[in-house]
């Protein structure tokens, strides 16, 4: 694959309650990838999980926003809806399969045919719990709220997709692929582990490394567990674990603050830190911990803005 081909973006699942963001987001992620370990947050938008694929990495966020707020009317509703979702890529807009479309799918349709240009996917969720005949007909029905709503192109694309059962999970990313442009990972490679001793390593390292600067670095510091492994040739009650920790900031400035003078910050972080996670684990460790200031987010001043830099 060359860079020029490679894809990456941000995607945003909306639909009423219980419409089936969480479990498709979940789905999406599988198990492989986590993202609690690293926090980088979009000035709007709280990252909910990570998709590497060969070919593109899509980044699933929350939407705040996109709800029936009452006390909100017309020009302004739009404007926040347009806000909230000016930084995504795609919109994938989940309908659950087994219920007819009402008042509230209605009104977040209509908010998303707002946004000129913007690919809007729909999604028909749950559809291991209607047979053949039903999903036909609620598929017919989502394309015609599409047409309704945005005019004769309707929809950007309209999948179906049973996230608890597996079903087209992998159709569904494949079609946000074709809507991210072609962009550098946006995050760190797809080592990151799901691992929960891993995440709260991570979650360890950020809260010591953020100790007292939390201001100068707000959102902008992403850590990564590269690697836990024991020790060879330790005894068996005398182990030692090595972990390695990437912590990625986007200038060099904040790389400056995190390590301090001489190094001494850093050193006070690894402290800090590996006494933590020798609690959490009740193993000795060694912990190696490397700064690095992450280019790709760097080179693109379209992408930093997105991840809120
Ligand atoms: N049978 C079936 N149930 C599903 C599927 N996806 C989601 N559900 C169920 O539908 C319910 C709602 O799913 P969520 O993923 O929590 O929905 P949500 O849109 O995130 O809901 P909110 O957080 O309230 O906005 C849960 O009980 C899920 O287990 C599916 O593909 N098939």
């Amino acid at each position: 694959m060359s860079d020029a081909e490679y894809r990456a973006g941000f995607v945003s699942l909306v639909g009423r309650p219980n419409a089936g963001k969480s479990t498709l987001t979940n789905a999406l992620v599988g198990q492989k990838v986590a993202i609690t370990s690293a926090k980088p947050q979009t000035t709007r938008h709280t990252i909910r999980g990570i998709v590497n694929r060969e070919d593109c990495q899509l980044i699933l966020v929350d939407t705040p926003g996109l709800h029936r707020p009452r006390t909100l009317l017309g020009q302004r509703l739009n404007d926040l809806v347009a806000d909230t979702l000016a930084e995504v890529d795609a919109v994938g807009f989940c309908l659950p399969a087994n219920e007819k479309i009402g008042p509230g799918d209605r009104f977040i349709a209509e908010q998303l045919a707002r946004l000129h240009r913007k690919p809007v996917i729909a999604v028909v969720t749950k559809t291991d719990l209607v047979d053949r005949q039903a999903l036909t007909e609620q598929l017919l029905a989502v394309a015609k709220l599409g047409t309704d709503v945005a005019g004769p192109d309707g929809w950007a694309d309209i999948v179906p997709v049973s996230a608890t059962g597996g079903v087209q999970v992998d159709t569904v990313a494949e079609v946000f692929s074709t809507f991210m442009p072609v962009s550098p990972m946006l995050y760190p490679d797809g080592e990151l582990t799901d691992e929960p001793e891993a995440v709260m390593v991570a979650e360890l390292v950020r809260e010591a490394a953020l100790e007292g600067v939390r201001d100068e670095l707000p959102h902008s510091l992403a850590v990564v567990v590269e690697e836990m492994i024991q020790r060879e040739g330790r005894s068996e009650d005398n182990p030692m674990l090595d972990v390695h920790v990437n912590l990625y900031v986007e200038r060099p400035s904040q790389k400056a603050i995190i390590i301090g003078k001489g190094g001494a910050r850093l050193r006070d972080v690894g402290i800090v830190a590996r006494r933590g996670i020798e609690a959490l684990l009740g193993t000795r460790i060694y912990l190696d911990l490397h700064v690095k200031v992450a280019k790709d987010w760097q080179r693109d001043p379209k992408q930093l803005v997105k991840l809120g830099f």
